[in-house]
């Protein structure tokens, strides 16, 4: 029998990273997270212990910052584009570069409708995620929004399901709809205008969200990706991940009172949890 070493990859989590871009009258702050995973001819490293090959993991962390200084100035997946290149046109060993960002969500201050040039309110754990893949194949742009917090309080039902001896669960034409929703989707190209598309995609879920009348979280997810994919033609497929943060009607009966279905208990755990990809036939 021979042991050899299967699939490998190395890199640098979670580089955290802030930028000031000062204007005369204005600053930009831009807050990033971005993972390195490298793969490529890294066998020795495993097996005799042959450091030759590695670009050290502090060096990927260093070249970040300092690329960041140039080169991040517009969307994460432009700087994402950058890294994946510099990485594998400046190391031969390196066959694939994979680069994950995400992009906390910070937001300009406004008073009496006028935005504060230097001071900004966090936009709540809602983040802008990109990873980007480089290889001898290609390159792969995916974009997406990972903890975005949606909620509505009627247009959302759930019934005819299966019955059986352990079902305790009411049918409703009429429940609270609250996810903590993950999407991303992949683009046609690596030349596109990453920041437009991402603000009519995220606006183009959100709306679907709001108006779509829901049988099913099931039935939601397909019409947000479903409308993604009808409007954007620059996407190719989209993922969809959607817990089901249940929100219980709490039995008010026990107090002589009666809930008309505007008292319940928020529940975490446990969650449904619904996921889903839509891809073009
Ligand atoms: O939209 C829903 N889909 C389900 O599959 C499901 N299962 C459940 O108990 N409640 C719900 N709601």
């Amino acid at each position: 029998m021979s042991i050899k070493l299967g699939k490998n990859t190395y890199g640098k989590n979670s580089v955290n990273l802030s930028k000031i871009i000062r204007h005369p009258d204005y600053h930009e702050f831009r807050q990033i997270s971005v993972n390195v995973v490298l793969e490529g001819d890294f066998e020795t490293a495993h097996t005799i212990g042959d450091n030759s090959k590695i670009l050290p993991t502090d060096t990927q962390k260093n070249t970040v910052y300092a690329l960041a200084k140039e080169h991040f100035v517009s969307s994460i997946e432009a700087f994402g584009l950058y890294l994946a290149n510099y990485f594998i046109s400046n190391n031969p060993p390196i066959s694939q570069a994979r680069i994950e960002i995400a992009e906390h969500s910070w937001q300009r201050m406004r008073f009496n409708g006028t935005e504060h040039p230097h001071a900004y309110c966090s936009g709540g754990a809602e983040k802008h995620t990109a990873t980007i893949i480089q290889n001898e194949k290609g390159i792969e742009v995916t974009s997406g929004i990972n903890d975005l917090l949606i909620l509505k309080t009627t247009d959302s039902g759930f019934e005819n399901y299966i019955k059986d001896n352990f079902t305790t669960l009411k049918e409703t034409s009429d429940r609270i709809f609250a996810t903590q929703c993950e999407v991303s989707w992949t683009y046609n190209s690596s030349n596109v205008l990453f920041t437009e598309l991402f603000n009519g995609i995220r606006t183009t879920l959100l709306q679907t969200f709001a108006d779509h009348h829901s049988l099913s979280v099931q039935h939601t997810l397909f019409a947000m990706g479903e409308a993604v994919l009808t409007k954007f033609a620059a996407v190719n497929e989209i993922s969809l991940k959607m817990p089901n943060k249940h929100h219980i009607l709490f039995n008010l009966e026990q107090f002589g009172m009666d809930n008309k279905n505007d008292i319940f208990i928020a529940t975490d755990e446990p969650y449904g949890y619904i996921t889903g990809t839509i891809v073009r036939e």
